[in-house]
C-alpha cells in the first residue's frame, strides 16, 4: 500500500483520463464501424468512437515517452559488480504496424555493466516506451537493445523477444500457438560465444 492508502502501482489501474477526442478521429472510427457492418448511432455503440480513440492513445502512449530518458539516472556504488544483469520474462503488449493488431509477448533484457548500473525497472520502461507504438518485432528488439547500448555504454547487451501476433492468430493465416522469436546481441554477447551462451542460458534459451 502507498501512503495514500492505494494499492501499490495504483496509478496503473486508475480509469483512463477522458481526454478530448478530435471530431475527425471519432468520425474515422464511426466510419470503420459502419464499414464493418454496424450502426454507430445505436445505443451500445454511441460512445464507442471516443472510447476507441482514447484506447488508441493509450496503446500508442510510447510516442509521448522518451526511452533514453529512463536511463539517465545510474548507480555507481555496486560493490564492483561486473556480471550479467538480466530482467527476464517482462510481459509487454504492442501493435503491429501492418494490421494494427495486438502483439503480445515477453522480453528478456540483459546487459553486462562496465562501471555503473541502472534501476532495474528502467529496462522495462524502455521496452514499454518502444512497445507502445506501431511496431514490427524486429525493430522493437533492435530499438530496445540500441537504446540500452547507447544509454549505459555497457560491455554487452542482449535482448530476446518472444511474441504472438494476433494478425496471424485471429485473422489471415489463422495459425494459433505460433510464436516469433527475435534477438539482438551487442558487444561481448555478439563477439564472445561463451558470454552469449551464458546469457542465453540465464534467459532459459540455452
Ligand atoms: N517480419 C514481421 N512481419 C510481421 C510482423 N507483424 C506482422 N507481420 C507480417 O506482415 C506481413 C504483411 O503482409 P501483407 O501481405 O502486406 O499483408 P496481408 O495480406 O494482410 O498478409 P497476411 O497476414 O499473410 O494475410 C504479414 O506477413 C504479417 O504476418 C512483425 O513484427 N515482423
Ligand atoms: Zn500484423
Amino acid at each position: 500500500m502507498t501512503d495514500s492508502g492505494e494499492p501499490a502501482g495504483g496509478d496503473l489501474i486508475r480509469p483512463t483520463p477522458k481526454i478530448p477526442v478530435p471530431d475527425d478521429v471519432a468520425a474515422a472510427v464511426a466510419t470503420l464501424i459502419r464499414w464493418a457492418g454496424d450502426d454507430p448511432s445505436r445505443e451500445g455503440l454511441r460512445d464507442t468512437p471516443q472510447r476507441v480513440a482514447r484506447a488508441w492513445r493509450e496503446y500508442c502512449s510510447g510516442y509521448q515517452d522518451d526511452p533514453a530518458h529512463h536511463l539517465s539516472r545510474v548507480f555507481e556504488e555496486v560493490g564492483g559488480y561486473d556480471e550479467i544483469v538480466l530482467l527476464k520474462d517482462i510481459p509487454f503488449q504492442s501493435h503491429c504496424e501492418h494490421h494494427m493488431a495486438p502483439i503480445i509477448g515477453r522480453a528478456h533484457i540483459a546487459y553486462l555493466p562496465k562501471d555503473h548500473v541502472v534501476g532495474i525497472s528502467k529496462l522495462a520502461r524502455v521496452l514499454h516506451a518502444y512497445a507502445r507504438r506501431l511496431q514490427v518485432q524486429e525493430r522493437l528488439t533492435a530499438e530496445v537493445a540500441d537504446c540500452i547500448w547507447a544509454g549505459l555504454r555497457p560491455r554487452g547487451v542482449a535482448v530476446v523477444i518472444e511474441a504472438s501476433h494476433a494478425c496471424m492468430t485471429a485473422r489471415g493465416v489463422r495459425t494459433p500457438g505460433v510464436g516469433m522469436v527475435t534477438s539482438r546481441m551487442m558487444g561481448v554477447f555478439r563477439d564472445d560465444e561463451r558470454s552469449r551462451k551464458e546469457v542465453l542460458a540465464l534467459m532459459g534459451r540455452g
